[in-house]
């Protein structure tokens, strides 16, 4: 007897203050991986919102983007979450009248009120840029430029948000921030993949940004940037006059000086290949000379009948003449003596880029079945065209073929795409339900969300951190009681030895 209460002594799993002490070290492993795994769980998602007005040439559009206020830092986080096309042409059309051009807005920034919820308002940034029509109002008055951004100014910090600015932006921003924009989108910046080039087209100027292979000759075409540790050298070149409605200007108006010389009997029919056959209105000299990008064209005045004549190539033969190629002070130019190193990876093609390749349906073939199908459409009568579409605006219907035209010609002839980097090219609207342009990579420039370093990144995934605590006390409980098992084990086998 006595040395069967000997050895329930020596076994100390029997003792009630052993027990107790296991009981207390499982008990607290228990709270520690319930607390560490309450503490970082992520808090329930905080929005944040940013707004841009687009003041472009044709029209003005105004961006609502929204991103988890803890995870700004993280590239592809903002999300375009509404826009408003704010009715009635660009703000630089209203030089006569400045005060509706701010005016112009109110419906648009009230449904912005609408979409924000209220109490972020005051922290909700909002900046307003100027594209080409502010840019070329500015060099043709710059009274009454000055005086449509007060207006727009004057407009926008009536709302209750953060105002921050309206200017004109400059055609190197213009490039970068579309490249900024359709990269940050694709998620490329923080990954070794090649970038995506970016194409821009409006209605007073094109812009052409990507990252080259070759040495940049002139200091105007270079932009660096850091983004997430990754240094970046860009070729940026906008094309003032250039976009799809001053080109349209600028070779109906050199038709007009030659045409016009010979024929002084007035009313004066001007025929034009980029038109469809039967197509016939009656416009006015001054509708088309009403713009800075005609220096040089010898001026016409009264009215004109435009004429369509539907020629594929001859219409390319009139786009070319507004490309100069006569010189080029660098090692190689795309026009107008401007440098360009050789277009290099894929590239996003957008705004009007892609609105007028979409319409067409000339979105995914090889450039020489493009330029046949265009040929087919561009010959196509204006009646016929005209009960194809019958919901299309006619002005818009009317200038697709010369719009498609120019764009051909300024892809191959200007920026010199080939047959065989055309598919290259990807004519895109929207990348993961934003639009591609460069109001996106101007707000994120404006409010720092893109950090020059790479942001530290947790050692694990919340999921993985998660799994990981559970697994690891799971393991800890089971190897604990392991060791109870043997120990009792081996106690009783003693006693049965003993006994
Ligand atoms: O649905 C469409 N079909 C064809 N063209 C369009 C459509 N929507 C916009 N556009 C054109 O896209 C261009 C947009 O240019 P924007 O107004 O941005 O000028 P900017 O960038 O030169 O300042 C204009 O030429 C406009 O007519
Ligand atoms: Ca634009």
């Amino acid at each position: 007897m006595d040395e069967q209460r000997e050895v329930k002594v020596q076994n100390p799993w029997h003792r009630p203050v052993v027990i107790f002490l296991a009981g207390v070290i499982t008990g607290g492993i228990i709270i520690m991986v319930a607390i560490s795994v309450i503490q970082y769980k992520p808090l329930p998602q905080k929005y944040k919102y940013g707004i841009v007005l687009d003041a472009g040439s044709s029209h003005t559009s105004v961006f609502i983007y929204e991103w988890p206020a803890e995870k700004e830092n993280n590239t592809g986080m903002v999300r375009q979450k509404h826009t408003c096309n704010v009715e009635g042409k660009g703000i630089s059309s209203y030089s006569n009248n400045p005060v509706g051009a701010g005016r112009s807005l109110q419906k648009c920034m009230e449904e912005a009120k609408k979409t924000i919820p209220a109490h972020r308002h005051h922290e909700t940034p909002v900046y307003l840029g100027a594209t080409a029509g502010m840019r070329l109002l500015k060099m043709e008055n710059e009274d009454a430029s000055e005086k449509v951004l007060e207006s727009v100014a004057h407009s926008l910090k009536s709302y209750p948000f953060s105002y921050q600015g309206a200017r004109i932006i400059t055609g190197q921003e213009e490039g970068a921030f579309g490249w900024i924009t359709v990269n940050y989108l694709s998620k490329n910046l923080r990954k070794p993949t090649g970038t995506l080039g970016a194409l821009d087209l409006g209605g007073a100027s094109t812009q052409i940004t990507f990252v080259p292979q070759q040495e940049i000759e002139s200091q105007d075409n270079s932009i660096d940037f850091r983004l997430y540790g990754n240094n970046y050298h860009l070729y940026t070149h906008s094309f003032l006059c250039y976009g799809k409605d001053q080109v349209l200007k600028i070779s109906m108006g050199k038709k007009m000086e030659s045409t016009f010389k010979a024929d002084e009997t007035h009313p004066i029919e001007l025929k034009d290949p980029c038109f469809h056959p039967g197509y016939n209105l009656t416009k006015t000299a001054g509708s088309v000379f009403d713009t800075p990008c005609m220096e040089g064209v010898k001026m016409a005045n009264g009215s004109f009948f435009h004429v369509g004549t539907g020629n594929w190539s001859q219409c390319q033969q009139s786009i070319r003449k507004v490309f100069n190629t006569s010189y080029c002070p660098y090692s190689r130019c795309s026009f107008n003596g401007i440098f360009q190193p050789s277009v290099d990876g894929n590239f996003g093609a957008f705004s009007a880029f892609f609105f007028v390749m979409d319409f067409l349906n000339l979105t995914s073939d090889s450039l020489d079945i493009t330029k046949q199908n265009l040929s087919t459409y561009c010959s196509t009568p204006w009646k016929k065209i005209v009960q194809n579409h019958p919901k299309t605006k006619e002005k818009y219907l009317s200038e697709y073929c010369f719009s498609a035209t120019y764009i051909l010609t300024l892809l191959e002839d200007g920026y010199k795409f080939t047959s065989k980097n055309w598919k290259d090219i990807k004519f895109i609207k929207k990348i993961e339900d934003s639009d591609a342009g460069w109001t996106l990579g101007y707000m994120l420039n404006l409010t720092n969300m893109i950090p020059a370093e790479a942001p530290d990144t947790p050692l694990m995934p919340y999921g993985g951190y998660v799994a990981f605590m559970l697994l690891f006390s799971l393991l800890i409980l089971v190897l604990l009681l392991m060791v109870y098992l043997y120990f009792r084990r081996s106690s009783r086998t003693a006693q049965k030895d003993i006994i």
